[in-house]
């Protein structure tokens, strides 16, 4: 039987393709194993499928000055030695990595044992992790054409990102029952990328007595980020993070308010939800998510409500502009040539595999 590696975490920005090629893989026969840190999300989230999963140490590589710059090397160091010795254990056939700093060492170590690394790469510019993992890859997917100029030309392929299939298959009714509402008013979701967002979830309490009238509200605030003093507002529904909903929660959703992570918006894209993308701040990354959005803005999919101009009073006017002019965004997405990149990538780690 193959055996897969499969790593990243982090953030569930770093799972969740991950979590899409699963049943895949195990649909053609393969033996999935998983490498992530030992307390980060993709712990819960992979364990949850069922799938061997190995935790190791893991330590963020910053550019800026923390305490923890004193421990994080040994961590780092001692992750790599852990990985080592689980790929010199389980002689997989190749690893796939979804990037996130647990990824370093798991790759490294991949190299090291002469397994294929398969690399992807979600964002439009490669984060630090990934980048210092390249040397290491055989290939590196992308999901955007821009990022193949930030990559060795040998290397690089435009897949687009694996999208979890269950996600297509959503029922608006089980939406609205998850939900409680009951009346045909339009709805609005806002998801604020696996984190919540705390500056945008603000805003948007602020806003609801303007917007309840016209719209129910489906708000992914984040995890302990809830509101217990709104939880029996009519027509407002709160959650922390959501799982199997998701897919009813999207169907019933008629426009959407999220950050601008590389994953949430390739599936706003291709649920074909009219949407505002209100990026994280360059103070608060390396800007990733401005250029996603921008690029979606540009291909006349998205609003963009840079976070400088976040109020009650430009988000609510968006919200009315972007639901009053719905039908052109979703004929401009319906034009994409973006696909869920789950088949490129599994005929990649198919050819790439040892076997
Ligand atoms: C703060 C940070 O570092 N953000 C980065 C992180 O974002 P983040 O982890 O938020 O990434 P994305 O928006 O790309 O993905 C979030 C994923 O979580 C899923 N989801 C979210 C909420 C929920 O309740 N349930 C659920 O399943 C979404 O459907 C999506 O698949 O990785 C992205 C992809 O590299 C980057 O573009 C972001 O800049």
């Amino acid at each position: 039987m193959k055996r897969i590696i499969l790593t990243g975490g982090g953030t569930a920005g770093h799972v969740t393709p991950n979590l899409a090629l699963i049943p895949k893989l195990q649909k053609e026969g393969w033996d999935v194993r998983y490498i992530g840190s030992k307390t980060g999300i993709e712990r819960e989230l992979i364990e949850e499928q069922k799938i061997p999963y190995y935790g190791i140490s893991s330590g963020k590589l910053r550019r800026y000055k923390d305490i923890k710059n004193l421990t994080d090397p040994f961590k780092v160091l001692a992750g790599g030695a852990e990985a080592l010795a689980l790929i010199g254990k389980l002689k997989p056939d190749i690893i796939f990595s979804k990037g996130g700093y647990v990824t370093v060492p798991v790759v490294a170590a991949g190299w090291l044992r002469r397994v294929p690394v398969i690399i992807h790469e979600s964002d439009i510019t490669p984060g630090l992790a990934n980048k210092l993992a390249f040397p290491f890859a055989k290939k590196i997917c992308v999901n955007f054409p821009e990022t193949l100029n930030y990559i060795p030309k040998e290397k690089g392929i435009l897949t687009g990102t694996p999208i979890r299939e269950e996600l297509f298959q959503g029922k608006a009714e089980k939406g609205l029952k998850l939900c409680g509402f009951n009346d045909t008013k339009p709805i609005l979701m806002m998801m604020g990328g696996s984190l919540g967002s705390v500056a945008i979830n603000t805003v948007l309490r602020k806003a609801l007595p303007a917007l309840l009238p016209a719209f129910n509200i489906i708000h992914i605030c984040g995890k302990n980020n809830k509101d217990e003093s709104l939880e029996n507002t009519r027509g407002y529904k709160q959650f922390e993070y959501v799982k199997e909903e998701l897919p009813h929660l999207f169907a019933a959703a008629d426009i959407f308010i999220s950050r601008a992570g590389a994953n949430s918006i390739a599936e706003i894209l291709s649920m074909k939800k009219p949407n505002i993308l209100i990026p994280l701040s360059a103070r608060a990354s390396r800007g990733d998510q401005i250029l996603n959005a921008r690029s979606f803005k540009k291909q006349g999919f998205s609003q963009v409500l840079e976070e400088e101009n976040l109020t009650e009073e430009t988000l609510i006017q968006m919200i009315k502009d972007t639901y009053r002019n719905r039908h052109q965004y979703i004929e401009s997405m319906g034009k994409s040539k973006s696909a869920n990149g789950i088949d490129i990538v599994m005929d990649l780690i198919r050819t790439q595999a040892k076997r």
